[in-house]
């Protein structure tokens, strides 16, 4: 493969090389760059946890060329000033493409709709409320058709809070065993019914970011066969584990949504395998060790993401044989970038040089100190894993690179 200006100018066998730099890929395997449509980068307001320097370098030791960021900040970025901060920084600090959701709502808990036209016009890629679901449903169709007017999509973090119960981990036998508040599926999937209704009158791009349950994979099922505009992401934790796997109270396993049940875990990957999900994303939340400590009753929702998705789902579902590594590819890549209208997540000629190179067999043990991230928040940390990212080419230019 050859680039030329941050594009791919020929792909082929001995190319004549002129060129100043050669990448040698011998035994790594070239994918287009992975992109992430769900990951918090905490600036401004919560740089103790992470920044955009370091969750985009983060981001391309994970091989992802692309992230699309939430607005979950201080200023939530609900005004054009704001906004245009941000997205400022993001291209000024961002060693990877960082794509940017406004808010829908200001503040993001109140029913004050944004400018949807100006923040769309400013360079938002979509609206997003993530980390608080839209309580009210009259709220969510106006930000709906809002959206729609301006052909933005909206990124959905689905949670009724009324039926959330102060919970902690899902609602169930582990919740039981430790003594934690539990929170029940249908705190998500009333509220995606709603949603899909919502969507379907509207014609909206509809996306429900971070599906947690089996009844939600069911529904977004039926919605797809009913023609409704909707998308739908999972992240690496939801496919990989479940709530019998904690066996302790650890903040490490607490996230919103919470890991569900086997019987839910296991309809996350068929929906993936059959499309109903279409992509996965991180939903890479980092947070300091102090709030990550202590009990689950009282830590922080979230973990860390980008720096170990693509060798965790290799080692867990393409080296079984669960799932094609094309088709994770597609997953990470391809599928993201068609649904959110981004101009990558192929490698053809002509295409801005995002790519990813992949050593499938190289096996390592996941280890905080290698990472970008500020975070450490990770249930994952200590388990060996094979396959891993070596070289991640953001429009042409190396932004990662193993040592080895
Ligand atoms: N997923 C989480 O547990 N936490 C996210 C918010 C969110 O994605 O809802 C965060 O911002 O920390
Ligand atoms: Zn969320
Ligand atoms: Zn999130």
């Amino acid at each position: 493969m050859q680039i030329v200006d941050g594009r791919i100018a020929r792909i082929g066998h001995d190319l004549a090389v002129q060129d100043d730099q050669v990448i040698d890929g011998t035994g790594l395997t070239a994918a287009p760059g992975f992109i992430d449509v769900h990951v918090h980068f905490r600036e401004p307001g919560f740089t103790r946890k992470e920044t955009i320097k370091t969750g985009s370098q983060a981001a391309a030791h994970g091989g992802y060329t692309t992230v699309v960021a939430m607005p979950n900040l201080d200023p939530v970025p609900d005004n054009i000033n704001d906004l245009k901060q941000l997205l400022d920084k993001n291209r000024t600090d961002g060693v990877v493409h960082i794509e940017q959701f406004a808010p829908m709502t200001k503040a993001l808990t109140t029913t004050d709709l944004v400018d949807f036209t100006a923040l769309k016009q400013l360079g938002a890629l979509g609206f997003s409320n993530d980390g608080k679901g839209v309580q009210d449903a009259q709220t969510m169709l106006q930000a709906m058709q809002d959206a729609a007017k301006v052909n933005a999509p909206i990124a959905a973090h689905i949670e009724d809070e009324s039926l959330v119960n102060h919970g902690v981990i899902n609602a169930g036998p582990t919740a039981t065993k430790l003594g934690l508040p539990g929170i029940s599926n249908e705190s998500e999937s009333s509220q995606l019914a709603r949603d899909l209704q919502l969507a379907a009158s509207t014609g909206v791009h509809y996306h429900a970011c971070h599906i947690s349950t089996r009844q939600s994979v069911e529904l977004i099922r039926h919605a797809k066969a009913a023609g409704v505009n909707v998308t739908a992401e999972v992240s690496p934790h939801h496919l990989l584990l479940d709530d019998s796997m904690i066996l302790r109270d650890d903040p490490m396993f607490k996230m919103n949504p919470p890991l569900r049940s086997p019987e839910d875990r296991n309809a996350l990957i068929i929906g993936l395998l059959d499309g109903t999900l279409d992509m996965i994303a991180t939903d890479h939340a980092p947070h300091t060790q102090a709030e990550k400590s202590g009990s689950m009753a009282t830590a922080a929702f979230g973990i860390v993401g980008l720096e170990t998705a693509f060798s965790l789902l290799h080692t867990h579902l393409v080296v079984p044989g669960i799932m094609p590594l094309t088709t994770l590819i597609d997953k990470m890549s391809g599928n993201p970038a068609r649904a959110f209208h981004l101009n990558a997540g192929e490698l053809s000629v002509g295409q801005v040089a995002d790519i990813t190179l992949l050593d499938l067999n190289k096996q390592t043990t996941i280890d905080p100190t290698t990472w970008y991230s500020k975070g450490t928040n990770s249930p994952f940390i200590g388990q060996t894993v094979t396959g891993m990212v070596h070289t991640t080419i953001v429009a042409g230019h190396i932004a990662y690179q193993t040592e080895d």
